[in-house]
């Protein structure tokens, strides 16, 4: 068991990253660029590789959104209302995100499904709506992003941007930047960046909890399992939130769960069964994991969320949320979160390769 603090960067000040699509493009565009990236420290400029084209069109009742696809054939859809994965494709064109067949694709309603962002707010831990309004405010592409500090930029990728309106100062009172880094491994892994930096100018922190909201389609629920938290204390949201610590092997379903796993490993596994897929989960300066699956009865009291469709999604929340991250004025926040889909009999690193060969 490990925990991941929280963590707080100064602002970054190396190369620039390329983002590559116009703000006011019409239909579907397509871009390609290529990054000199500038030195970083002593180090010799280095170029970037060619940029993967990236698509721009109009989704489910005329919302924007982008298409990543890398060059083997995977595949992400972003919709800027949200700043929102709808899906995520491996290279054989499977899905392997889940939304739901009723997701109402229209603001104020949050889509029910993909990787909705919750920021300011986990769940209903504060006063403002419930997972705060990230998920609900369009997004914009960032044409200028500040550099990553480190690495070789993505071949396909996006960069979104949301900033509060004045509408949001007046629910939530602080300025904010809020960067979102969406790309595409050439093995088709799906890597979420969101640097978050506080622009008061009244010299006030701020506080937020945070979550990727992550819908993985799995073949049956019954036949999932999920290793890296057992033994972990947790907060369950069906009682009052009270803690208690796992206990077992792994984290198998048969009814409903909503639990704020803490100050969990930096790898997660979500083990299909059914699918011999294990989707594994890695992050960085988010402690907590939140599993939820609202199973028979909460599904059907969901207007956006089909009857039996509980049968066929898992969230695995990469989160902050039993510790709040504090920003100054001028600081940020990185919260990164990696998820590769491989067949079952494959797992490296802290995880235990002979249970996850296992399967079961
Ligand atoms: O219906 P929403 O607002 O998208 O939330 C879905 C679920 O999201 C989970 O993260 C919460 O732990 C649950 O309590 C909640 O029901």
């Amino acid at each position: 068991m490990s925990s991941t603090p929280p963590t707080t960067m100064p602002p970054a000040s190396t190369a620039p990253a390329a983002v590559a699509v116009p703000a006011t493009a019409a239909a579907t565009t397509t871009t390609t660029t290529t990054t000199a990236t500038t030195p970083s420290g002593a180090g010799p400029a280095v170029t970037a590789p060619e940029r993967v084209p990236v698509e721009r069109s109009k989704g489910i009742n005329g919302l924007d959104k982008i298409v990543l696809r890398e060059v083997r054939g995977s595949s992400a859809e972003v919709y800027l209302y949200g700043g929102h994965v709808t899906s995520w494709k491996n290279d054989h064109g499977e899905e392997l995100l889940f939304l739901s067949s009723k997701a109402i694709f229209k603001p104020p309603k949050a889509i029910r499904g993909g990787i909705p962002i919750c920021f300011p707010q986990f769940s209903n831990l504060g006063s403002l709506e419930q997972h705060g309004f990230a998920r609900n405010r369009f997004w914009t592409i960032d044409t200028d992003p500040p550099p990553f500090p480190t690495g070789t930029p993505p071949k396909a990728f996006v960069d979104l941007i949301l900033k509060p309106t004045d509408e949001d100062l007046k629910i939530w009172s602080h300025s904010f930047e809020f960067r979102l880094r969406i790309s595409l491994s050439p093995a088709g892994d799906l890597m979420l960046t969101s640097r978050i930096r506080n622009t008061n100018s009244d010299g006030k922190p701020f506080t937020f909890t945070f979550a990727y909201h992550t819908y993985f389609s799995v073949s049956d629920i019954s036949e999932v399992r999920v290793e890296g938290l057992e033994t972990l204390d947790y907060l369950d949201n069906l009682q009052n939130k009270e803690r208690f610590t796992e206990q077992g092997d792994a984290i198998t379903f048969e009814s409903e769960v909503d639990k704020i796993y803490l100050g969990t490993p930096t790898k997660i596994a979500i083990l299909d069964h059914e699918k011999k897929r294990t989707f594994v989960l890695r992050k960085d300066g988010l402690p907590d994991a939140v599993v939820w699956n609202p199973w028979e009865k909460k599904a059907k009291a969901m207007a956006d969320f089909g009857d039996e469709e509980y049968k066929h999604m898992l969230c695995v929340e990469a989160a902050a949320v039993e510790k709040p991250i504090t920003l100054r004025p001028g600081e940020e926040w990185r919260g990164r979160q990696e998820l590769s889909a491989v067949p079952s009999s494959y797992c490296s690193g802290q995880l235990d390769p002979r249970r996850v060969l296992q399967g079961s």
